[in-house]
C-alpha cells in the first residue's frame, strides 16, 4: 500500500484553479524534490500535505486514511523564512516541539519529562552542529545556524513526513552545500519521508530520490489565471547517483531532462509574467 496517495486531486481558491488532477503515490522513505514556475501550486501542495489546506476535489491520504486538517506530529514543517521562537534559547526552542506534541494543554514539559525531553534536544542539536550554540537566542544565529535550529524543531517529534518549503533558498552558496549535506544524512539516518520545494532544479536532481515538475498543461494568453498546474515531470532520480550528482557530472539522461525541466518551467514563467503569446507547453515524461 502506498504511504501517501494522492487521487484526482484538484485545489481551487474561490474560482481561482490551482491545482489540477494530481494524481501521485509516494511509499515511506522517499526524499521527493518539487520545482515549478512561481505562482504554480507548489506551496498549496504542501499545505495540503500538512493539512492546512484541504482538496476541492479528489482524496488525500496517508496510509490510506484521509489527512486530517489538524496540525500533526506525523508532519514537521520548516519553511524559507527561519520559523523559530525569538524568545526563547536554542535548546527551548528544540524542547517546545516536544512539549507541544506531548503536553497539548500546557505546551510545558515538567520534571522527569522535562529531563528526557532535555537530553532528547540536546542529541539534536549535536547531529544538526548546534548543541555549543544551545543557550544562544535566535537573533544571535546565522542564517545557515537558524535554519538547522528550525529542522531540529521539525524532527525532535520524529515526524513521519518533513516538509521543507525552499529551506535553503535565503541562504549563500557555501552554506548551502553544507545545509545539503546535513539535510541527505539526517535522510538516511531517519529514513523520514521527505517533500521539498526548491527554486533551484539542480538542488531537487541533487537531492531528491524523486523529482516532481509542477506546471501548467494548458495556458490561456489572455486569462493565464484560468488553468491549474498538475504534475507534468515525475522522475525516479538515480540511487546510485544520488547525492553526488551534482559534483560527479550529470549522466547524459538526465542532463537533458535538467534542460527540459528548465526549460518548460522557464516558459510558463515568462507566460505568467507578461501574459504575452510566447507559450511554452511541456511535454509530460513519466518515470
Ligand atoms: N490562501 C489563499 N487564498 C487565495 N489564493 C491563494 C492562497 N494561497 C495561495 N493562493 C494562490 O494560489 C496560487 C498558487 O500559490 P502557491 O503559493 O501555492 O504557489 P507556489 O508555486 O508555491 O509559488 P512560489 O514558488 O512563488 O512560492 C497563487 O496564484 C496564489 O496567489
Amino acid at each position: 500500500m502506498s504511504f501517501i496517495e494522492f487521487k484526482k486531486v484538484s485545489k481551487t481558491y474561490g474560482d481561482q484553479p490551482v491545482l489540477d488532477n494530481i494524481n501521485l503515490s509516494v511509499k515511506k522513505g522517499e526524499f521527493v524534490t518539487m520545482v515549478g514556475a512561481s505562482g504554480c501550486g507548489k506551496s498549496t501542495f504542501l499545505k495540503m500535505l500538512s493539512g492546512q489546506e484541504s482538496a476541492s476535489k479528489g482524496q488525500c491520504l496517508l496510509d490510506g486514511q484521509p489527512l486530517t486538517d489538524e496540525p500533526s506530529v506525523d508532519r514537521g514543517i520548516v519553511f524559507q523564512k527561519y520559523s523559530v521562537f525569538p524568545h526563547l534559547s536554542v535548546l527551548d526552542n528544540v524542547i517546545l516541539g516536544l512539549e507541544f506534541a506531548q503536553s497539548k494543554l500546557l505546551a510545558r514539559l515538567f520534571g522527569k519529562a522535562r529531563a528526557q525531553a532535555k537530553e532528547k534536544a540536546m542529541n539534536l542539536l549535536q547531529r544538526v552542529g548546534l548543541h555549543s550554540a544551545a543557550n544562544k537566542y535566535p537573533h544571535e544565529l546565522s542564517g545557515g545556524m537558524q535554519q538547522r535550529l528550525a529542522i531540529a524543531q521539525a524532527l525532535i517529534k520524529e515526524p513521519k513526513i518533513l516538509l521543507l518549503d525552499e529551506p535553503f533558498g535565503a541562504l549563500d552558496p557555501g552554506i548551502r552545500a553544507d545545509m545539503h549535506q546535513l539535510i541527505l544524512d539526517l535522510w538516511q539516518q531517519t529514513g523520514t519521508t521527505i517533500f521539498m520545494v526548491t527554486h533551484d532544479i539542480g538542488e531537487g536532481f541533487y537531492l531528491g530520490s524523486r523529482l516532481l515538475v509542477f506546471d501548467k498543461i494548458r495556458h490561456d494568453p489572455m486569462a493565464p489565471n484560468a488553468w491549474g498546474a498538475t504534475i507534468t515531470y515525475d522522475l525516479k532520480l538515480n540511487l546510485a547517483n544520488h547525492g553526488q550528482l551534482a559534483k560527479s557530472g550529470d549522466s547524459a539522461q538526465e542532463h537533458s531532462l535538467y534542460n527540459d525541466i528548465q526549460h518548460s518551467v522557464h516558459a510558463t514563467a515568462r507566460v505568467q509574467d507578461e501574459a504575452g503569446p510566447s507559450i511554452g507547453i511541456s511535454t509530460g515524461v513519466g518515470a
